[in-house]
């Protein structure tokens, strides 16, 4: 029998982008509100108690109010908001780094944030085994692709052209350093540098190394060796190969939809510094996609099923 599925917020950027992935996936049945009810709690609640899963593609608000309709219901969650990312009896829908079983067997799965998906993906496992510190004051700067902000950065994109670049965050207070700190296991949280660029999705993440001011000195093989093993497995997330560095990471304007991630190494020639540069969409692997791989894994099917790889 196929897995009843309810899109809360189906209409938005990421649910519209779930929904693509899914077309043709008879393994779902999917339970769809027409525009006349999809914000109407009462045919919400009873799309909640109807599903098997319901995947929340609200701003965090409703997204908690979501989670409180469904109440009384045994409906699994994976909310793509960032309502639920450090909370409790939630599972961090991250498998590379907290397992494929604790998704599996989880009810509730928060998505990552779309930057913290970047900075994890570097940092968790060198800080796990152990080539980077816990308590080293770590940045990330980061562009994204102006989607990455939903509906309203879209709009306010596309109806000024002018815009070349745009920097924020700069009260440094933004939303994914709790993530980010907690799910790397780090005693502060990095300083965060994200900024938008006039292209519709993509996403380049960059954590700077001062290498000689980490214990140890890790050289840049070390830590790329570290990387290629840990994501060796995975058809997700790649890391480019050492040696074949480019000289230069693009992101297009117009950019196909991509659920992956690209992990770089880039080291100077005496190995005193070194960046680590993800490279992903942030409509797939930042939300859509890595909220389809969580789906996947819920359901005990193929995690790169219905993936844009
Ligand atoms: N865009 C991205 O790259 C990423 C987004 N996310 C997160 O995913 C979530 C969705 O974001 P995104 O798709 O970009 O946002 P959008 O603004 O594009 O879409 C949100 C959707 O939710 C609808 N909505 C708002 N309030 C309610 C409600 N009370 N009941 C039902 N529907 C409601 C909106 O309808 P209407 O427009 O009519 O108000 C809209 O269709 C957010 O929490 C966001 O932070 C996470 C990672 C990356
Ligand atoms: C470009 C842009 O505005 N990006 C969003 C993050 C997008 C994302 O990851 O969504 P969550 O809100 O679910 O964490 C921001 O900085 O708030």
């Amino acid at each position: 029998m196929a897995i009843r599925l309810f899109i809360d917020g189906a209409a938005g950027t990421t649910g519209l982008e779930i929904r693509e992935r899914l077309q043709g996936r008879s393994e779902f049945d999917l339970i769809v509100l027409d525009d006349a009810q999809r914000k109407d709690e009462t045919a919400r609640r009873d799309a909640l108690h109807a599903a098997d899963i319901a995947i929340l593609c609200l701003p965090d608000e409703a997204a908690k109010a979501a989670v409180t309709l469904a109440q009384g219901s045994d409906v699994r969650i994976i909310d793509a908001s960032s309502a639920h990312r450090v909370a409790q009896g939630w599972t961090y829908g991250f498998p590379e780094i907290v397992g494929h079983a604790a998704i599996a067997d989880a009810q509730f799965v928060s998505n990552p944030g779309c930057y913290p998906t970047g900075f994890l993906a570097l940092i968790a496992p060198l800080v796990r085994a152990g080539h980077l510190p816990t308590d080293f004051p770590y940045s990330v700067n980061a562009v994204s692709g102006y989607s990455g902000g939903g509906n309203a950065l879209i709009d306010r994109f596309e109806a000024d052209p002018t815009i070349a670049f745009r920097a924020y965050g700069l009260a440094l207070g933004h939303k994914h350093l709790t993530e980010m700190q907690a799910y790397a296991g780090l005693t502060h949280a990095p300083v965060f540098s994200p900024s938008v660029i006039p292209a519709h999705r993509g996403m380049l993440v960059d954590v700077p190394l001062p290498l000689t001011a980490l214990p140890g000195q890790p050289q840049p093989g070390a830590l790329h060796a570290a990387l290629a093993e840990f994501y060796g497995s995975s058809a997700v997330v790649t890391v480019a190969p050492e040696g074949e560095a480019p000289a230069e990471l693009l992101l297009h304007r117009s950019a196909a939809p991509w659920d992956g991630s690209a992990l770089h190494v880039f080291g100077s020639a005496d190995g005193s510094q070194a960046r680590l540069i993800a490279r992903l969409d942030n409509l797939g692997k930042g939300a859509s996609g890595a909220a389809i791989q969580n789906l996947n894994i819920m359901c005990g099917l193929p995690e790169t099923t219905g993936l844009r790889l």
